[in-house]
């Protein structure tokens, strides 16, 4: 079974909405969502399952390999010959004062080429067409740049420079690299060790439950109690689906049962008018859809694929694992 919204009903959201919707129409504007969340807490099989489920979404995964090994990509000659610079991501992780604020710049770069990179030609002719991020240009600055910062490795220097550049490029580019919403995979720092472990990740051999702790309340103080201070208005006012993801339920139909039945909140501050601000959704999609309905009604449409909807067809994957 796939909990999508009816067609009929994707179909609906064309035009006349309140500020939070979206214009659903083959080619239009894509929903843009990033996942966000602690090291291996499961982003990655996460956006796998995504791309399974709906093999007509565009995902941008986090570029770990151009990181693990850094090339030109500038040159027009970009063969397999091209020079191979080194590991980043082990360098910050053995020296990270030496290393950090390379590696931000350099991460921050390929977030931005994320964000920027064209829809399809496959999203273009779908309906609804939706582009999935593995983190953001925001996670980079507001997550690990700024913990670098608090740790010492990032000098004062370092991060005004930083952020100065963040700030320009980010206004630049402006709408073009906007987000609709974001979706928190939220686990304890306990279980992000025990999966970055089975991983195996050479790079992250060094990792201790410390680092993973300070990444979780960057995330907490950032997605859910919202006081890290923000610079982009529209970030302030993106939704944020927070997912419970410690449960092991990728083998445990049991546990994708129980999964089933947790609600889950939504926060969603878009618009003092939106009907959907702050509401509990339901990780079964049938409640989930009848609350959508609702809110549908509530603003005088059949129903609408806003925010919240797209945020809540994404999350019902969650009980497949
Ligand atoms: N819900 C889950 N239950 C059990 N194991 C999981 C779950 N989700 C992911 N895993 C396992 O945890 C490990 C880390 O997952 P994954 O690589 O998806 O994390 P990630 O969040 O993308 O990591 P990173 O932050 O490094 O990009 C993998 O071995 C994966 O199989
Ligand atoms: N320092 C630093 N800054 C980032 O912006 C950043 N983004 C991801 N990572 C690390 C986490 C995983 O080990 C690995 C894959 O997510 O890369 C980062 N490290």
């Amino acid at each position: 079974m796939r909990p999508l919204l009816p067609l009929r009903l994707r179909r609906a959201a064309a035009g006349g909405l309140p500020r939070c919707f979206g214009m659903a129409r083959r080619g239009g504007p894509a929903w843009r969502l990033s996942i966000e969340g602690n090291i291996a807490v499961g982003k990655s099989t996460f956006v796998r399952l995504l791309g399974k489920t709906f093999p007509e979404w565009q995902m941008a995964t986090e570029p770990v390999a151009k990181w693990q090994k850094v090339q030109a990509s500038s040159s027009r000659e970009q063969t397999s010959s091209s020079q191979n610079f080194g590991n980043l991501l082990q360098m910050v992780y053995q020296e990270p004062s030496r290393w950090s604020y390379t590696f931000q710049t350099y991460s921050c770069m390929s977030r931005l080429k994320a964000q920027l990179e064209p829809l399809s030609e496959k999203l273009l002719k779908t309906w609804d067409p939706v582009q999935i991020f593995e983190r953001s240009v925001y996670s980079d600055r507001y997550i690990f740049a700024k913990n670098l910062f608090e740790l010492g490795h990032l000098t004062e220097i370092e991060w005004t420079i930083y952020q100065d550049l963040h700030t320009f490029l980010l206004q630049e580019f402006g709408d073009r690299i906007a987000l609709h919403g974001f979706l928190y995979l939220q686990a304890t720092p306990e279980k992000c060790l025990e999966r970055l472990h089975r991983r195996g990740r050479p790079e992250e051999k060094a990792i201790q439950l410390e680092y993973l702790e300070q990444l979780h309340t960057q995330h907490e103080n950032w997605l859910v109690k919202k006081t890290t201070e923000v610079h982009f208005e529209n970030l302030r006012n993106a939704p944020v689906f927070v997912l419970d993801v410690n449960n092991d339920f990728e083998d445990d139909p049991a546990e994708q049962e129980e999964l089933m039945r947790k609600p889950s909140v939504m926060y969603c501050p878009i618009s003092l008018d939106c009907p959907c601000s702050n509401i509990t959704l339901y990780s079964d999609p049938i409640s989930s859809h009848k609350l959508i309905s609702q809110v549908g009604s509530a603003i005088g449409q059949e129903s609408s694929r806003c925010c919240v909807c797209m945020l809540v067809t994404v999350s019902s994957i969650q009980g497949w694992y």
